[in-house]
């Protein structure tokens, strides 16, 4: 099978040839199985949003493959991009995002609708996704009347809503106090783990790195076990 995330000789440089060039990705690679869950950590400047953009078909590698279930997009066409973002990749920030004026349930329903799904099976997917996360009776809250950690369960069921392949997520839990941060990224793994999702996790927390599968360091413009 084949992976469902696999980056081949990425390099990214800023200013090139100029005397700002910073060399941020030196011909990097990575694979990830499916259902493999990799934690990224990466002190702050080292390139982890820029990798993370790459991974997420949000930015161009200068040189260098991106594949995504073997399927290589680096080059594809915009339309061709924007589809396998919609079809096969979640993302999770370290702030939920979620709209405003709309409950938990409808931010769920919502990026279903968009990629063509009848309302009542999208409805019945993301109540289904919010009961799995221990929200079944929050789905009619706005975010506004939810705590910090629910918002941010609603925001992995969002992103989970069309069923991706890959999901990305940058400081999920980065925004909350620590224990809220433990059961919150409990909720999480238990969910990527229920449906067999492969991950790239960036975080600063050891403890949370160490609960994943594999613990990878960007570290010179490399990533290192
Ligand atoms: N568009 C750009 N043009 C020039 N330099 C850039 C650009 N984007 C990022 N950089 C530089 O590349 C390096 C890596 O940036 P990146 O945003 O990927 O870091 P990061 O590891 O995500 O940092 P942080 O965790 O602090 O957000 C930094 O030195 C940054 O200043």
């Amino acid at each position: 099978m084949s992976d469902v995330l696999k980056l081949s000789g990425i390099e990214k440089i800023y200013n090139r040839g100029t005397a700002k060039e910073i060399a941020v990705l030196r011909g990097l690679d990575l694979a990830i199985a499916p259902g493999q869950v990799v934690a990224l950590v990466a002190p702050s400047g080292t390139g982890k949003s820029t990798l993370l953009h790459i991974a997420g078909l949000l930015d161009t590698p200068d040189t260098g493959e991106v594949a995504i279930d073997g399927e290589d997009l680096g080059r594809a066409s915009d339309k061709r991009r924007t589809a396998a973002r919609r079809n096969s990749l979640g993302f999770v920030y370290q702030f939920h995002h979620l709209l405003p004026e709309f409950t938990a349930e409808e931010n769920i329903v919502l990026p279903q609708l968009a990629n063509g799904v009848a309302r009542a099976e999208a409805v019945s997917h993301a109540r289904s996704l919010l009961e799995r996360v221990g929200l079944k009776d929050r789905a009619s809250h706005r975010p506004s009347a939810l705590s910090g950690g629910e918002q941010q369960r609603v925001a992995f069921c969002r992103a989970l809503a069309n069923k991706p392949r890959l999901l990305l997520a940058d400081e999920p839990t980065g925004n909350l106090d620590p224990a809220t941060s433990d059961t919150v990224f409990a909720a999480l793994m238990d969910l990527v783990r229920e449906t067999n999702l492969s991950a790239l996790i960036a975080t600063h927390n050891m403890e949370l790195a160490q609960r994943m599968d594999r613990v990878l360091r960007l570290d010179g413009g490399l990533l290192r076990d």
